[in-house]
């Protein structure tokens, strides 16, 4: 699936990897709706793409992955101005172990809530043309981050989820695809703001900078140079994929059933 003339959408495209995403969405020849809880962010970054990139190409709705009315809505401005939806990127997530249910409440239902209203969109059995759902895990999807373990059980959740639905489509012919991008550490926002959101956790930030020490960081950019493939290639369905400074590899898990 070629990127260009295709209409995305990437929640969280305010600021870090969402914007990251959007730029190269946008770079590859795609129209991209831009959605975002922080307004200004959002609405600033918008309105610079537009000049670059041209105003038809580029929407943004302030949109809090958490509502259920707002992201219905969100999904209905999309298809009033762009006619469909191809590719959906799950991206808005937050750590913060003190608040630990508004960060499963968005990085693990707001990806559910996400999925299944693009489903709706976007699946071959219901008037949609099909596409790809990209949902942003972490490696902390993959092993266990001791500093923050709410955050590691969003995340796990996205992995599972994003696997099974890739099962679920294909076995139920939607057409279309799951895939999860499992970055290691970011220099974003989230990344930089860590101190004081790990609550009782805190204590464990020194023995967590070992593991930052040992694997290195990346740039957002950095990490979306790897996502094109996910985003294009028709035969990735299900799949796992993991960035970090030593690499990226796609993971292979055990079958359960012998
Ligand atoms: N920074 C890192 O080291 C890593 C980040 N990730 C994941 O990447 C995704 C993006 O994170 P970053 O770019 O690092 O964070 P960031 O904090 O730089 O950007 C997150 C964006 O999501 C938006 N957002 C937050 N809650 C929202 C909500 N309820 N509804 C709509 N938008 C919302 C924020 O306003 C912001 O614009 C997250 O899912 C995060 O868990 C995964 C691996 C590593
Ligand atoms: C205090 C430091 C901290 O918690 C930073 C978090 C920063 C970014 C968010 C997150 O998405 C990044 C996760 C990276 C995780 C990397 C490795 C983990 O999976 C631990 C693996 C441990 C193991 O398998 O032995």
């Amino acid at each position: 699936m070629a990127l260009v003339g295709k209409i995305a959408a990437v929640t969280g495209a305010g600021k870090g990897i969402g914007q990251a995403l959007t730029e190269t969405l946008l770079k590859n020849g795609a129209k991209v709706a831009l959605l975002d809880v922080n307004e200004a962010a959002g609405k600033s970054l918008a309105e610079a793409l537009g000049k670059q990139y041209g105003q038809d190409k580029v929407l943004f709705i302030n949109c809090n992955v958490e509502s259920d009315e707002q992201m219905k809505a969100a999904f209905q401005k999309i298809i009033e101005t762009f006619e469909a939806i191809d590719i959906f990127c799950n991206n808005a997530g937050i750590l913060n172990e003190t608040q630990w249910e508004k960060t499963i409440s968005i990085n693990l239902m707001g990806v559910i809530r996400g999925a299944y209203l693009a489903l709706e969109h976007m699946n071959k059995l219901t008037g949609g043309r099909g596409g790809v759902i990209l949902n942003t895990a972490s490696m902390a999807g993959l092993g266990p981050l001791l500093s923050c373990p709410a955050y590691t059980a969003s995340k796990h959740g996205v992995v599972g989820f994003t696997r099974a639905m890739g099962a679920a489509s294909a076995a139920s012919g939607y057409g279309v695809r799951f895939n999860a991008l499992c970055p290691g550490f970011v220099q974003t926002d989230l990344f930089n703001n860590i101190q004081g959101n790990l609550g009782q956790f805190s204590h464990l930030r020194d023995a967590a900078q070992l593991l930052i020490d040992k694997m290195g960081t990346m740039t957002a950019s950095e990490v979306v140079e790897c996502v094109i493939e996910l985003l294009t290639d028709e035969t990735k369905n299900g799949e796992v994929f993991y960035v970090y400074p030593q690499g990226t590899s796609y993971v292979t898990f055990p079958s359960m059933v012998k």
